[in-house]
């Protein structure tokens, strides 16, 4: 049974797609069903403007709709090779253009975030927002010590607008879940529910902050990539203080050409920057749309936007770098055995079935050049075949396919001619030749005594501890043995042989106590 708000928003929706013209969809869903014929009450319905593209009535829809939607545009504008080219392009623009709020709003906010006002915490504040995003408003500030920064400020009551929509969302994977067998296997409320932390962990600046910090000590001297500086004294949940980079944004071709930037490097560092954050540090930035990317010229990017971020296990990684491997080189059996032996599908699948569903999966995708294969899809088909053996994908890995598709996305965009599979193979053997080969082992044999390997340190104060310690028992029996001496000859003086023998006992049997 629909719930009275839920059926409220299914209408809003169904009114904002008529409002902009996409009175298509509403006609064609299942979903709105039950309330199409609002359709025709509509006067837009009636009186079409007909004058914009479809990919602006798209856009302004999503808009909208509100933050979440939002951010699924996002999600696909960098999805080129599955939009049609000119709703891509303009859902790119959703990017930066979310409708700002008042910088009134914006500076009560930062006020009382920091507890002091504004112009004690800044040198100058512009009320102009540079950017109004689905989530929070940055604006450009000047630190007391003259340095340039952003002031990045969460949308007011935006926890509540994400927590209703969120709240649609479920309803209608349940729908799905419902009456659409296939959605069933897509798990669709997991999908939801996975959305949700990722969305509300970005309603946390300190959160975002420290991943920021992280990212940058990561990559501190690298030449690929420059992660700008958190000011920690004037960052709070609701406030994000941090230096401002200035570059060219990478959607932007035509300004990238224009001052020669080295789109081959750029495609290449990308991709690089990628397999060092899984399999080096195991830490990804994993919402790399294009508005959070920009270019120093002529191939450094430069990185905004730590909000969501995915870390891998060691099986993760394993189960990555294997998989691709085995992929690149056919070894569908490979594949099989290995979901069933690491316990991913459960034992009693047959490796034949499972090898075969993933054969006629990928012989298809391995129909083209290696270079054209898109890693991103490829782990996509896998997940979806073994969704259908019951494999339940972790959700640290789907976060992992989202972010290698925006980045081959990317790739791809700036330089059609990226093989993929040449800048990632390096990446996958040295993680092979570092985790799996000898120093590995050994390392790993040591990993298997943690006592033993933690005491390492210690020994040599061990030894010299035991050689103090023997020193002082060999002095004892000295002593014992001179005392033995005496005790000897006392007998021998008193000649009592049974009394001998006991004494004798006794002193050595402490003597070896005492050794010991
Ligand atoms: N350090 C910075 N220096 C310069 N510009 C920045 C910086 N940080 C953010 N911006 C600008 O502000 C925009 C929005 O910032 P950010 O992406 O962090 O916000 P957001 O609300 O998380 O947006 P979304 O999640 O929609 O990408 C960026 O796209 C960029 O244009």
């Amino acid at each position: 049974m629909i719930r009275p708000k839920i059926l409220l928003r299914l209408i809003h929706i169904n009114w904002v797609l008529v409002f902009h013209g996409l009175d298509e969809i509403v006609l064609k869903t299942h979903l709105f069903r039950p309330i199409r014929y609002l359709v025709f009450l509509s006067p837009t319905f009636w009186l079409r403007r007909g004058t914009e593209s479809r990919g602006v009535r798209i856009r302004r829809a999503l808009e909208d709709l509100g933050p979440i939607y939002v951010k699924f545009g996002q999600a696909l504008s960098t999805r080129k090779d599955l939009l049609p080219e000119d709703i891509a392009d303009e859902l790119v623009k959703l990017q930066d253009k979310v409708p700002p709020f008042s910088s009134s709003i914006a500076r009560a906010i930062i006020e009382k975030e920091l507890g002091i006002p504004i112009s004690e915490a800044f040198a100058e504040f512009d009320d102009e927002p540079l950017a109004s995003a689905s989530v929070a408003q940055v604006h450009t500030a000047v630190l007391n010590n003259g340095e340039q920064v952003i002031v990045k400020v969460l949308r007011p009551d935006i926890e509540q607008r994400i927590r209703s929509d969120v709240g649609l969302l479920y309803e209608l994977a349940r729908f799905a879940e419902r009456f659409w067998s296939d959605a069933r296997r897509l798990r669709p409320r997991e999908v939801v529910m996975e959305f949700e932390k990722s969305t509300l962990d970005e309603l946390d600046l300190v959160r975002e902050a420290a991943n920021a910090a992280k990212l940058r000590r990561n990559f501190e001297h690298s030449e690929m990539i420059y992660v700008p500086e958190v000011h920690w004294p004037l960052t709070r949940q609701k406030v994000m203080v941090m230096e401002r980079i200035k570059g060219i944004p990478v959607g932007n071709i035509e300004q990238l050409r224009a001052g020669n930037a080295d789109f081959k490097l750029l495609a290449e560092r990308g991709v690089e920057i990628f397999f060092t954050q899984v399999f080096r540090d195991n830490f990804f930035h994993a919402d790399m749309h294009p508005g959070n990317i920009f270019v120093e010229l002529p191939a450094k990017y430069l990185a905004v936007d730590f909000g969501i971020v995915g870390t891998l296990s060691e099986s993760d990684q394993r189960y990555l770098a294997e998989n691709f491997l085995a992929f690149f080189n056919r070894d569908y059996r490979r594949v099989a055995q290995m979901h069933v032996e690491s316990g991913w599908v459960p034992g009693t699948t047959r490796v034949e079935d499972f090898e075969s569903a993933i054969r006629s999966v990928c012989e298809p995708i391995f129909e083209k050049p290696l270079k054209d294969i898109s890693f991103g899809h490829l782990l996509l088909r896998l997940f979806q075949t073994a969704r259908r053996f019951d494999m339940h994908v972790q959700p640290q890995l789907v976060l992992l396919q989202k972010t290698l598709l925006n980045i081959e996305g990317l790739g791809r965009q700036l330089y059609p001619e990226l093989d993929l599979w040449q800048t990632a193979k390096p990446f996958l053997e040295k993680w092979f030749h570092e985790r799996l080969g000898p120093k590995a082992k050994i390392q790993k044999a040591l990993q298997q005594f943690p006592e033993l390997a933690e005491q390492f340190p210690e020994i040599p104060a061990l030894v010299i501890k035991a050689l103090n310690d023997a020193g002082h028992a060999r002095a004892q029996m000295d002593q014992q043995n001179r005392e033995l001496h005496l005790l000897r000859k006392q007998i021998e003086r008193n000649q009592n042989t049974t009394l001998t023998t006991i004494l004798i006992g006794a002193a050595m049997i402490g003597a070896a106590i005492l050794l010991q």
